[in-house]
């Protein structure tokens, strides 16, 4: 909440007929964003067979469409978004940034084209809650105007160092705030990273094993070397500004598509820091995301031993050599929850976890 705002005034609809904001953003499962072309007719054909096979699906507006393309893009979300009964699957969109000549009528076209079935509106390079504020008025006045009885929730892109030093504002500074992205692009273009990749870790950001010896043959002796995760500060301060602000964060891109290895592994690190999913930008990135976003049988069977173990929640247990206590319980539960509620939306999943014996 701005600091101006007074607290009884936050939860009001900034326009009147507005529909009233959310006081909670529901979770709702999505493993994988999938990316896709509106702007691009084979790309586009494909869509709504993609219905149910992902829990989202995003017509981008943004980078990666050409500029030539930009209205064409527009209009074939609209027609995809009018045509096509998405179930259970969200349908979000990426508009283009707020200074380009797109942004404007981007909003327009889609709320009063398609705001009834927009799930969440992903504005990219927000630098800080003034981008917000912005798009949360003028989406209640977009909403009014259209007769919408639910409001369209946003979710930012982090991808300039200015946003990142503001992520804890940018969070708090809407209830229709519904998560963050990693942008690892524009970020590392912005902060001047020496990259030149979309996402993932790079080869050269490593630390050394010490050298047996402190002489020259010892340091110029083979030693191991270990790759560090260049996003790692990035993804965890993500997590605490979502976690702090009941907001969902979002791993984002990871653009060597023929990568599934490393793709896989960057995608679990986000997981485990907190994510609750990723981009797809190509189809074969929604199995790896629906794998990793999901808990494992393994880690399911134990958390719910362990709940099991610890009766009315409180006090320490011994399980296999290991204290549990209502800590570790705690997180027990999380992963627990996570998968009842990924069950409830994915059949073939529900039958894994349902033949789980616990021990
Ligand atoms: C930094 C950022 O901003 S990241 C976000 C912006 N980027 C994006 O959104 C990129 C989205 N993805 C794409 O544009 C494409 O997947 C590319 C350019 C990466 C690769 O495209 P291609 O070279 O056509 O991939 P490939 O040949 O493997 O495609 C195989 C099939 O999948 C289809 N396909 C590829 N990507 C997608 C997609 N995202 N959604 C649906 N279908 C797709 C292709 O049309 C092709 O169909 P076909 O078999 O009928 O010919
Ligand atoms: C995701 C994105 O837009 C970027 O990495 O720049
Ligand atoms: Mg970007």
């Amino acid at each position: 909440m701005p600091a101006s705002q007074s607290a009884k005034d936050f939860f009001r609809p900034l326009a009147v007929g507005a529909p009233t904001p959310l006081t909670e953003i529901p979770f709702r499962p999505s493993r994988a964003i999938h990316f896709f072309d509106p702007s691009n007719a084979k790309m586009a054909a494909k869509i709504p067979a993609m219905v149910g096979t992902v829990d989202v699906l995003l017509g981008n507006l943004e980078d990666a469409v050409k500029a030539d393309n930009k209205l064409a893009a527009r209009e074939g979300l609209i027609t995809i978004g009018r045509e096509t009964d998405f179930g259970p699957t969200q349908l979000w969109t990426r508009i283009n940034s707020l200074d380009s000549p797109w942004a404007l009528d981007d909003l327009t076209a889609l709320v009063e084209g398609i705001g009834d079935k927009l799930d969440v509106i992903m504005v990219p390079k927000v630098q800080g809650a003034e981008d917000i504020h912005y798009v949360d008025r003028l989406l209640a006045q977009l909403e009014a105007k259209a007769g919408l009885d639910r409001p369209i929730l946003v979710h930012a892109i982090l991808e300039t160092a200015r946003g990142m030093a503001n992520v804890e504002e940018i969070c708090g500074a809407s209830p229709r705030m519904q998560g963050l992205s990693l942008g690892p692009a524009d970020l590392a273009a912005d902060r001047r990273m020496k990259t030149t990749r979309v996402g993932g870790g790079h080869p050269g950001y490593l630390v050394r094993q010490d050298p047996a010896t402190g002489d020259e043959a010892g340091i110029n002796a083979a030693r191991t070397t270990y790759q560090q995760d260049l996003w790692h500060y990035t993804i965890a301060r993500m997590v605490d500004a979502c976690a702090m602000h009941g907001i969902y964060p979002y791993y984002g891109p990871f653009g060597d598509i023929a990568d599934v290895v490393a793709c896989e592994d960057q995608f679990r690190n986000a997981f485990l820091l907190g994510c609750v999913g990723t981009w797809s930008l190509h189809p074969k990135q929604i199995a790896i995301a629906h794998k990793v976003f999901s808990p494992s049988v393994e880690d399911i069977a134990h958390a719910r031993r362990v709940v099991a173990a610890m009766g009315d929640g409180t006090g320490a247990v011994m399980l296999d050599g290991k204290m549990e206590d209502d800590a570790s319980l705690k997180q027990c539960l999380v992963v627990v929850r996570l998968a009842e509620q990924l069950a409830a939306i994915d059949p073939e999943l529900k039958k894994q976890y349902d033949a789980i014996e616990v021990g």
